[in-house]
């Protein structure tokens, strides 16, 4: 999509071995659900152990500011509720089992560790923990589907990541996602904003150099085994 490279990089970060996606599949682009969720599958076969996952989103939260950065630590998967989830079909017993557990998607020592290392870098101002909710996109929501969906639950509302959460968990990898609140969903039919990509993509170039510290140092800290470094136990 524009304003996503589409390159995979292959590197160290912070001397950590990381494959890095540029850029994403999203389902609103026409790709079949196994497609947006395909390079999990390849980064579980290259032997990664954890995935950080981020992207945009629309700020359902009235406390939730543009630029704030939100920890996932939930999701709610709205086209899942209409059969739409990346795992239907065969199950593939070699990825993992036929119906895998999700209240535990949102790994909580990674959480912790993202909380600490956001506030020694002096973030905590703009960092927050919350619900993410998926939806098909293009179209931006509507005011009462933002209500709708603020009521049920969800602080921001995006296009993607959730999909490739579910493949990930279902083949034993760790998850980290952040969502960057790049525009405050419209609640109010009285206010004259609008949502629109320019405003997504700009959100998220003023913000790219803390994002680009805070992924680093927690990169850094993460041990290969899955251990933290300096995050207690
Ligand atoms: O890939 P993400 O979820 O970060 O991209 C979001 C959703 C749409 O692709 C785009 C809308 O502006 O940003
Ligand atoms: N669905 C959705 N996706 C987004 N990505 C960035 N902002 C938004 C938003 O307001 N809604």
């Amino acid at each position: 999509v524009h304003g996503h490279a589409g390159r995979l990089i292959f590197g160290t970060l912070n001397g950590k071995p990381c494959v890095c996606m540029q850029g994403r599949f999203h389902l609103y682009e026409g790709y079949p659900i196994w497609k947006v969720t395909f390079p999990i599958r390849i980064f579980k076969l290259l032997g990664v152990q954890t995935v950080i996952l981020t992207n945009a989103a629309g700020g359902l939260n009235q406390d939730y500011k543009v630029g704030d950065v939100m920890l996932i630590k939930d999701h709610l998967n709205l086209p899942g509720f209409a059969g739409n989830n990346p795992l239907v079909g065969p199950n593939e017993e070699r990825f993992g089992v036929r119906f895998p557990c999700m209240s535990d998607a949102y790994d909580r020592d990674l959480l912790k560790a993202a909380q600490v290392v956001g506030a020694e870098l002096g973030y905590s101002d703009f960092m927050k923990e919350g619900v993410y909710c998926v939806l098909g996109g293009p179209s931006f929501e509507t005011i009462a589907e933002c209500r709708m969906l603020n009521r049920l639950g969800a602080d921001a509302v995006g296009m993607s990541t959730v999909h490739e959460v579910i493949v990930a968990r279902h083949c034993g990898l760790r998850v980290l996602g952040l969502s960057l609140i790049t525009n405050k969903a419209v609640m109010d039919y009285e206010s004259e904003e609008r949502a629109n990509h320019e405003e997504v993509l700009q959100t998220g170039k003023q913000r790219a150099e803390q994002l680009e510290k805070l992924v680093s140092t927690l990169v850094a800290r993460v041990e290969l085994n899955n251990n933290y470094c300096g995050f207690g136990d």
